[in-house]
């Protein structure tokens, strides 16, 4: 059986970063300014840490103003709220970011309606969620993880994904809705698979594309996968992993990889796929962020 190409989301988000800093020194050299990104976590969930550790390198490494705010686990949601009045009153800083989940004892729609609309990096705002589901994605800011992805799929297949039959598993807020929109907004046709879906399998079968965003080690598996299809895995589920050492864990997407790499056309790899791509992204939704707020033209899109 062929073999699917696989997806180097690595690579590509590396040329994305690349393209982002120098955009991002040329409006330093126009303006002075420099690009500025405040990443916000609330509590020590250790997995948390290290994509914020990320998210700061990667924006230091793109010639941003970057900002980390740790606030201990038990920071009451007003402190929170008057962190972000803060931040949305300060002229150096052009995004916000407030790492989820938060704790149990503070609203997170609350705190993400506080975040003004255009330092919404995110993309989670109503104001941002209305606009990319309205059509207007250009004048959004559109999450991270479900732009990353439409990124891959582009470089795979080309820009013209008109007429294509797209599955997005999962409906969550921060990957499966968007990534449906964007998909609508490219015309496919769009199904919305969830944990209600009467037999997966074969609805996954008619997909040309599919978008696994579920939460599930392998889930999806291989004998799923139309031959020829484009597998995008949002996926990242840590699992023991003994042949590794005592207490090694390993990471594994929400597909079986193994098996969907012998149906699929092409493939993204868990890590090395989709994780990447959304690090990139908060980059370039940052620099969209800093120029409209500087009342500069908006720059070619991405994807
Ligand atoms: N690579 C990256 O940058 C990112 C990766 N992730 C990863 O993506 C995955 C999904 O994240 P997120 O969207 O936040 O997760 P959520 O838990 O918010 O949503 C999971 C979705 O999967 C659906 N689901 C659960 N079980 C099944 C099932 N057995 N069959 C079909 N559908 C099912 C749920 O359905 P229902 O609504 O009915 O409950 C829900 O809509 C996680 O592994 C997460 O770690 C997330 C963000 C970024
Ligand atoms: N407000 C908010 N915005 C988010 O975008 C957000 C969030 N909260 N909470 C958690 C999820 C998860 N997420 C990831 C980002 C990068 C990788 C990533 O870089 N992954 C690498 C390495 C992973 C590793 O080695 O641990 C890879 O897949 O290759 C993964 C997951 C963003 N999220």
């Amino acid at each position: 059986m062929s073999q699917a190409r696989i997806i180097d989301g690595k690579a590509i988000a590396a040329s994305v970063r690349d393209e982002i800093s120098s955009r991002s020194a040329a409006l330093f050299e126009a303006s002075g300014v420099r690009p500025g990104l405040a990443v916000v976590l609330v509590g020590e969930d250790p997995a948390s840490q290290v994509y914020v550790r990320n998210k700061d390198a990667t924006a230091a490494a793109c010639g941003f103003h970057s900002v980390k705010h740790t606030l201990d686990a038990d920071t009451s949601e007003a402190d929170l709220l008057d962190l972000i009045g803060h931040l949305n009153e300060d002229a150096a800083i052009h995004g916000i970011l407030v790492q989820l989940p938060l704790p149990g004892h503070i609203d997170e729609s609350k705190v993400l309606r506080l975040i003004k609309p255009e330092k919404d990096v995110d993309g989670f705002h109503p104001v941002n969620v209305g606009l990319l589901t309205a059509g207007e994605r250009d004048t959004a800011l559109v999450p991270c993880t479900p732009a990353g992805s439409l990124v891959l799929l582009k470089r795979t297949l080309g820009d013209t994904l008109s007429g294509m039959n797209a599955v997005v598993i999962g409906r969550s807020n921060i990957v499966g809705k968007p990534m449906a929109s964007l998909l609508l907004q490219e015309s496919c046709t769009v199904t919305i698979a969830h944990s209600r879906t009467k037999d997966l399998p074969n609805v996954v079968r008619a997909a040309d594309i599919v978008v696994a965003a579920v939460g599930r080690p392998e889930i999806v598996r291989g004998d799923w996968i139309k031959p020829g299809a484009t597998v995008i895995d949002v996926g990242i589920n840590r699992i023991p992993a003994p042949e590794r050492g005592e207490g090694k864990n390993r990471l594994v997407g929400d597909v079986a990889f193994d098996e969907a790499v012998g149906h699929a056309g092409a493939i993204t790899p868990v890590p090395g796929g989709v994780g990447p791509m959304t690090i990139a992204m908060l980059m370039a939704n940052t620099l969209t962020a800093a120029r409209r707020q500087l009342g500069l033209a908006e720059e070619a899109a991405l994807f």
